[in-house]
């Protein structure tokens, strides 16, 4: 099969990096995880802490077999599958190869392509630049909106009514505007208690 069809098939993929760390954000803030970083992303987030990842075609491609071999190297069992944006890949063969293999698989997602893949948590953080597309909203398990500007309270209900009633929300301050907006954070989940703070702890403690 030619490099390019196996992508297609999700059979390969191109990875930015991966790495043993501790999720920094969200509901799983402080488990140790292995970070999977696809590469490519056609969102176009101002604000991308990692825009390095969008041109696809920068990273190589290698075997799904080989990117669980990875993981495989360290004691966690939770993978967290990123980007770049990670849904413009078929997720279904590497999650099923994750999951016979023993690890818990989680996503970060922009949901701006079709789902696809079996994993035990969702990450959703919708992004204005790239609408979601409408198969992330039942499966989402926790909407985490990042705040850029004052807009992005009225952006984050918005989304908090399509999620399923299940779903955790969460407010994240963006990194480089923390010292704005977790303040307005702060009092916004003081009167609307049914969200909470996420922060970028792995910022905070200078890790991966
Ligand atoms: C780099 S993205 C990759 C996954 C996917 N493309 C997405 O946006 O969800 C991982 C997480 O970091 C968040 N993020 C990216 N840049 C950020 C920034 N400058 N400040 C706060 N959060 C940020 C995103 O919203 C997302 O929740
Ligand atoms: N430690 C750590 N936690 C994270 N949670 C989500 C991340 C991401 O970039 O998707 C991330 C990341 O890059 N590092
Ligand atoms: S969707 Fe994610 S990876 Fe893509 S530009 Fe936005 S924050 Fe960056
Ligand atoms: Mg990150």
């Amino acid at each position: 099969m030619e490099k390019r069809d196996a992508v297609a098939a999700g059979l390969m993929l191109p990875i930015m990096e991966a790495f043993y760390t501790i999720q920094g954000e969200g509901a799983f803030t402080g488990h140790a995880a292995y970070f999977i970083r696809l590469g490519g992303c056609d969102v176009g987030c101002v604000w991308c802490d990692v825009k390095d990842s969008w041109e696809a075609s920068k990273w190589p491609v290698q075997s799904i077999e080989e990117i669980v071999a990875e993981a495989k190297r360290f004691p966690g069992r939770k993978v967290v599958i990123t980007g770049g944006e990670p849904l413009m890949y078929d997720l279904n063969p590497l999650t099923k190869l994750l999951k016979s293999e023993g690890f818990v698989a989680h996503i970060e997602t922009s949901g701006a392509h079709p789902f696809s893949g079996d994993f035990d948590w969702v990450c959703f953080s919708p992004k204005k630049f790239k609408q979601p597309h409408p198969s992330i909203y039942e499966v989402a398990n926790e909407l985490k909106v990042v705040v850029f500007h004052k807009s992005d309270f009225e952006f984050a209900e918005k989304h908090a009514n399509l999620v399923n009633s299940s779903c955790k929300l969460l407010l994240q301050p963006e990194w480089s505007k923390a010292s704005v907006f977790t303040s307005q954070i702060v009092d916004y989940v003081k009167n609307h208690p049914n969200w909470n703070i996420s922060l970028q702890t792995h910022k905070f403690m200078d890790i991966p």
